[in-house]
């Protein structure tokens, strides 16, 4: 430990053997049995910490209270030794600190486990066992890996021991390498056709009423004035045509370009077309039937470089 104010020289000198707070607390644990009613954190009530001399001395006058610095929990043993500060009382010795009745330790973390500090892992057992029901056991060990680090798992080997069968599962498939062509004379499915079902962008075009669709674009179509008509002519020609072409509308705000769109969709869609209504906005997304942003649609990164591309299969 070294203050801010400490020049490198002073901070190295006193590296390793250092009488520090702590270690200054051990000491007079050692030296004066009347020390060791307090735990670390609660010294400074009666004790005073006398920089010089780097030691502990009897309170005459005053009153403070003890602060330990926050240690967080990626610290591991250092977490965990902070922790039991809080609780033990008198030890002389760092092995005393993790010594719970009578069994010493090897680390802090145990300590504090023998102490039942540790919440128990039971909660992370329990969300990978319902997440099994759901989820495939790539999805499970990005689960794993995510608790392990942002959880505070107390124990992830337990963990792992625990469910390692459930994230194991693609593992073993690909080891046995069978499948139904193993089998002579089993129906294999059409592949192609399993993708296409499997696109869920797919099936949510293929879930819209046509018949409904078809009516609000007659609705619409009544309603589009001649220069919307016109564009909503060229664009409808040229998605029946598979022409395919880019087509910029622009105009100011209010003129009908969102009611223009509206048009299109129900249209295409009411002939089984599929659109993918996007806009650069949630707000705007949300004018159209069925919009998302072009971000959340097309996976765009929002930071982009040279090499950024979007997945869209
Ligand atoms: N041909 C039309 N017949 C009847 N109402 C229309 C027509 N065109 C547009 N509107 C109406 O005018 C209003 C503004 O139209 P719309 O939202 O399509 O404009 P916009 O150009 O998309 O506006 P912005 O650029 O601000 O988003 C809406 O209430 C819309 O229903």
């Amino acid at each position: 430990m070294f203050e801010d104010h400490e020049s490198l020289d002073q901070v190295l000198e006193g590296v390793g053997h250092a009488n520090t707070p702590l270690t200054g607390w051990l000491e007079a644990n050692r030296k004066y049995p009347n020390a060791r009613k307090l735990t670390y954190h609660e010294f400074p009530t009666d004790w005073v910490w006398q920089r010089k001399e780097k030691k502990w001395k009897g309170r005459d006058e005053g009153f403070k209270i003890g602060r330990i610095y926050f240690v967080h929990p990626a610290s591991e043993e250092l977490y965990y030794l902070r922790m039991l500060l809080n609780i033990v009382r008198g030890s002389t010795t760092f092995a005393e600190i993790r010594t719970v009745n009578g069994i010493e330790f090897a680390t802090f973390k145990e300590a504090c486990n023998a102490l039942g500090l540790l919440e128990g892992d039971n909660e992370w057992h329990q969300a990978l066992q319902d997440a099994s029901s759901w989820a495939h056991a790539p999805q499970l060990r990005e689960l794993f890996v995510t608790m392990s680090i942002f959880c505070e798992v107390s124990n992830p080997t337990d963990l792992w021991e625990k469910n390692w069968e459930l994230l194991s599962d693609v593992v073993l498939y690909r080891q046995r390498k069978r499948s139904l062509t193993n089998y002579a004379n089993m129906p294999f499915p059409d592949m192609s056709l399993v993708q296409q079902t499997s696109n869920r962008m797919i099936l949510e075009e293929q879930m819209f009423d046509m018949a409904t669709l078809a009516e609000e674009a007659s609705n619409l179509e009544a309603g589009l004035n001649p220069e919307q008509s016109s564009v909503y002519r060229q664009i409808l020609d040229n998605v029946e045509n598979r022409t395919g072409g880019v087509f910029f509308i622009y105009g100011s705000g209010g003129t009908g370009k969102t009611y223009l769109w509206s048009t299109l969709i129900s249209r295409i869609r009411s002939q089984g077309g599929i659109v993918i209504a996007v806009a650069s906005s949630g707000i705007a997304a949300l004018l159209l039937h069925c919009g998302r942003t072009a971000h959340s649609r097309f996976s765009i990164p929002i930071n982009l470089n040279e090499n950024s591309c979007c997945r869209i299969s």
